[in-house]
């Protein structure tokens, strides 16, 4: 098939664009909207991740701090950068950088973030909020794929969704999301027994496992829509996904390639609700 690519880069670049309207706009009330990222530690492909939040928060006439701090920093010390965070004015986001080094307790960390500044939608209010349809930050990577089947014209209502994949941060929250707009959802994880059972009868695929082109052709139905969130190095040290693309995009009727996919919709998403995050400290 040909030209059945779908371009996270550029519709990312739509997404921003929007924001970046929503920015101008706050600025005349005097608001510049700010994103706080704490990084743990100094791994390098965490670095990049956060480098390119930087940098778009700078594109769009957004505040941005970084704080880093050492890989052994204990978590009363980290918890107290977080209550820092809520407490100050500029920073309407904050995220803090996962996963945490094992002498941290993630839950804390993320439980001790104001729900309000909550751009990441991971605080357990927040989430019970998306759950049960109300209006709250949905997290970036599964709403940024909500957002690239919209501007592909993926039609989700009665489709079947199948959902490699169950964190809490990527896999879970997919299959809220498109439980809302109507899918029948099938989530298939590490335990799932024969997984081409499941994969072959998907329309819309989500791949976010974590393991170099684990999917292939034969797991794919002729002509379904293929959303791969996975992040890896291969055997070059070159960046690819879950999917193997090569062979996938073949019977895909649409494939997200790696770069160039479902990452740069995370960080547009990321920039949206900070923007949302600042626009709601306006409302009374
Ligand atoms: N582009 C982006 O914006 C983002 C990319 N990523 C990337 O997406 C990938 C997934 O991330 P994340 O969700 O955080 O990963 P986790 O490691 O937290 O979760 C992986 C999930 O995949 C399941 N799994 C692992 N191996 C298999 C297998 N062989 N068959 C079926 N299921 C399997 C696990 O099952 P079980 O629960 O049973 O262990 C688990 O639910 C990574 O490559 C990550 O780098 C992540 C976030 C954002
Ligand atoms: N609290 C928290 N929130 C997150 O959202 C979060 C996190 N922790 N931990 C790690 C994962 C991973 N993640 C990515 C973000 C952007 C790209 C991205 O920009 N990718 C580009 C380029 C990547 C590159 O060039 O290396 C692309 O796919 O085209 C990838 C991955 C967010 N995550
Ligand atoms: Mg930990």
């Amino acid at each position: 098939m040909t030209n059945n690519i779908i371009d996270g880069k550029q519709i990312a670049r739509k997404v921003t664009e929007k924001v970046k309207k929503r920015v101008e706009d706050l600025k005349t009330l005097g608001i510049t909207p700010g994103l706080a990222v704490v990084l743990v530690g100094n791994n390098a492909a965490s670095q990049t991740y956060v480098n390119n939040k930087t940098k778009t928060c700078e594109k769009l006439g957004m505040y941005s701090v970084l704080i880093e701090l050492d890989e052994q920093v204990s978590e009363e010390e980290l918890l107290k950068q977080v209550e820092l965070l809520n407490d100050d004015e500029k920073i309407h986001g904050i995220l803090v950088q996962l996963p945490l080094p094992n002498q941290i307790d993630e839950d804390r960390v993320i439980a001790a973030i104001s729900p309000l500044k909550d751009v990441d939608g991971f605080h357990p209010e927040n989430v019970g909020k998306m759950m049960i349809g109300q209006p709250t930050f949905l997290p970036c990577t599964p709403f940024g794929i909500l957002k690239l089947l919209e501007y592909s014209s993926v039609d989700i209502a009665g489709k079947h969704a199948v959902i490699i994949g169950r964190s809490n941060i990527v896999g879970k929250p997919m299959g809220q999301l498109l439980l809302k707009k109507d899918a029948t959802v099938t989530y298939c994880h590490s335990k799932t027994k024969d997984l081409h059972v499941y994969t072959k009868q998907a329309d819309i695929l989500v791949v976010a496992i974590g393991r170099a082109k684990a999917i292939d052709a034969s797991y794919i139905k002729a002509g379904a829509v293929v959303i791969d969130v996975g992040m890896n190095r291969d055997e070059y040290n070159k960046l690819c996904g879950d999917v193997d693309f090569t062979s996938a995009k073949e019977v895909a009727s649409k494939i997200t390639p790696v770069p160039g996919g479902v990452g740069p919709m995370t960080i547009a998403m990321l920039m949206e609700n900070t923007c949302l995050a600042a626009e709601n400290t306006c409302k009374n």
